[in-house]
Parts: structure tokens; sequence; C-alpha cells
């Protein structure tokens, strides 16, 4: 396996009595695109200056790119941070420029890539307007684009999706992607579980600074069992003699189903369960179905289930 290109061990970070991040431990490999997840002020924003080295751990080791300070390995890493801002009188094209070449790109070259990235993510046409002009959202798709111009290694991007509309969030989806299809290796935090489901092969979860979940979607959907939803008048409490079915609830019917004497019951089901076998079943004992609905938990479930009450007070989506 090659080398990974980020670790964190035994990482940890105090303010005062207050500990931000707890000992925590990662290993982020080569071409990776890695979510950091958690809800507010869970350390997100803290671990990644971190591994920047902007501020220092109290305790444990961070190696960027073989190096232990990704000082050393600054042309390597594009950065876009949680407090985001540009030049406000300097050309669209011009900002993404500066920046390249402050990343060691000639002046020639990044011109060249300024207006390549521009093309490519549907800003062409600002090319030439002040950052002053741009919305808000525009202004960070820029900014994002400054930040990955010299064709870094490495990309950390802390809430890149924040005040982005649903068009441009899929720009951005697409831009990772890209940098991705690149062997690039891409770091994001989100709050938006959606974005990490379709793009991340691994995600990071922490909350109040510790670790309670690292590993690959597969692995994240698979901590909760699957569920089946069923609407029926008749009796199910047979369907527990089925070695699939693990559990199985009641939950509350909408108002016009309970009126007409129909109830809800949530089975949980085991990872390899097959459903075809729970309709067969219902139909060999006479069960009429009004509903039938096989899913498997969403990450937001997951990970409320992992954060628990913190996130449902946390606005975590
Ligand atoms: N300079 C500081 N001094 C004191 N406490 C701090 C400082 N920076 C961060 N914290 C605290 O550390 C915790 C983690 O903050 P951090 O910004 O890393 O969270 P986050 O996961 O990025 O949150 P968000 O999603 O809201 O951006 C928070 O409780 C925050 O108040």
């Amino acid at each position: 396996m090659s080398t990974p290109v980020l670790t964190l061990t035994n990482v940890s970070k105090r303010y005062g009595d207050f500990t931000a991040v707890n000992e925590i431990n990662l290993s982020i490999p080569q071409g990776a695109v890695y979510g950091f997840l958690g809800p507010n002020g869970a350390g997100k924003t803290t671990t990644i200056r971190m591994i920047l080295d902007i501020i220092r751990p109290d305790s444990g080791q961070i190696e960027v790119l073989g190096h232990s300070s990704a000082m050393d390995v600054r042309h390597r890493i594009g950065y876009l941070p949680e407090e985001k801002g540009l030049y406000k009188k300097m050309k669209v094209w011009a900002i993404i420029s500066y920046f390249a070449t402050l990343k060691g790109l000639d002046r020639r070259t990044a011109k060249h890539k300024a207006f390549e990235l521009l093309e490519r993510y549907g800003l062409k046409d600002f090319a030439n307007n002040a950052v002053e002009s741009l919305s808000k959202g525009m202004g960070q798709k820029v900014q994002v684009l400054a930040s990955i111009a010299h064709d870094p290694e490495l990309v950390i991007l802390d809430e890149p999706f924040s005040g982005l509309d649903p068009v441009n969030q899929e720009v951005l989806e697409q831009l990772i992607r890209d940098l991705a299809a690149n062997g690039q290796t891409v770091i994001f935090s989100t709050h938006i579980m959606q974005h990490a489901e379709r793009l991340c092969e691994r995600l990071l979860l922490i909350t109040q600074g510790r670790k309670v979940f690292d590993g690959t979607v597969d692995q994240a959907h698979a901590i909760i069992p699957r569920r089946v939803v069923l609407e029926t008048r008749d009796d199910l409490s047979k369907l527990l003699q089925l070695e699939d079915v693990l559990s199985m609830q009641e939950t509350p019917a909408a108002p016009e189903d309970q009126a007409q004497g129909i109830r809800q019951w949530e089975l949980y089901v085991r990872e390899q369960a097959d459903p075809q076998n729970i309709l067969k079943h219902c139909f060999e004992n006479k069960v009429s179905l009004n509903r039938f609905d096989f899913t498997q938990a969403s990450l937001h479930d997951v990970f409320v289930h992992l954060v628990g009450k913190e996130a449902r007070e946390h606005n975590f989506r």
C-alpha cells in the first residue's frame, strides 16, 4: 500500500480547560476523497488548522506528505479556509492567478490555468469582473479555484458547500470528482450528509473533539440495520419468527390510515436480508399489506444514531 498522504497520531488540542480535539488518530491514503463530518463545534476546523500547521497540537504527531509540518510542503497543498474572503478590487482571473503564483507557478502558466478553470467551472464570463461585483456564492467558487490552481497533491476544503445554491453545489461536487480522477487527495468538511454520501470513499465523524467513526460509506451504512416499513390491519407477530427479522416496533401511521384501523410497523432486518422472503411470509400468512418499503439507513440516520442527542440539538442535516 502507498504511504498515506496524511497521518494524525493521538492528536489533541486544548483551549484552557476545554479539549477541542481529543486523541484523534487518522490515516488518509493518496487519491482518497475524505469527508470530515460532525456537528457545530465538533473540532473539524481545529483539526484542519492543525493539519496545516496554522495552530499547533498540544500533543500527538501530524505527518503531511511525508513532512512533520505542512509549512514545509505548502506548495503541494491547496486550502480553502472556513473564513472566506478575497481581495475585492482584483479581477477574478487575476486573483486565481495570483494565488497560483504564491504557490510556485510562473505568471504565464498561472494566468492560463486561471482562464482554463473559469471556463471549465462556468465562470468564464466573469473573468474580467472585479471580485466585489460577484455574488457571495460566485466569490466562494472563485476562492475554491484559487486554492487548486497550482494543482496541489492534497486539497483541504473547509465547508466548501456552505452558501452555494444547488446548481453550484453540483459544480463543486464535479470539481472534487475531477480532482480525485486526477489522483489528487481531497479532504473536505461539511454538515451536509448528501455531499459526503455521494463523494467520499471514507468518512471521519467527530463529535465533541472525539472520533466516533472512521471508515467507508458502506461501513457507515452497516452500522444501522436495514429497515422494512409495513402498514397493515393484520397481525404481524409471526414475522418475528423469521431469522432475517431482528426486531419490530410500531410507529405512528398517518391519521387517515389510523382512522381505518391501519397500523404501521418498522422491522429491523439483517444486513443480508432478502425483502422478498418477508413479502412471501406475509402472503403465506394472509397478511394484507397497505405498504411495504425496504430502505437502507441514510448517512443522516447513521450519524444521528452515533452522535445522538447532540446532533439533533445542533441542526445536523
Ligand atoms: N481559539 C479558540 N479559543 C477557544 N475555543 C476555541 C477556539 N477555537 C475553537 N474553539 C472551540 O473549539 C471547539 C471546536 O471548534 P471548531 O471550530 O474546530 O469546530 P467545527 O467542528 O469546525 O465547528 P463548525 O461546524 O461550527 O465550524 C468549539 O467548541 C470552539 O468553540
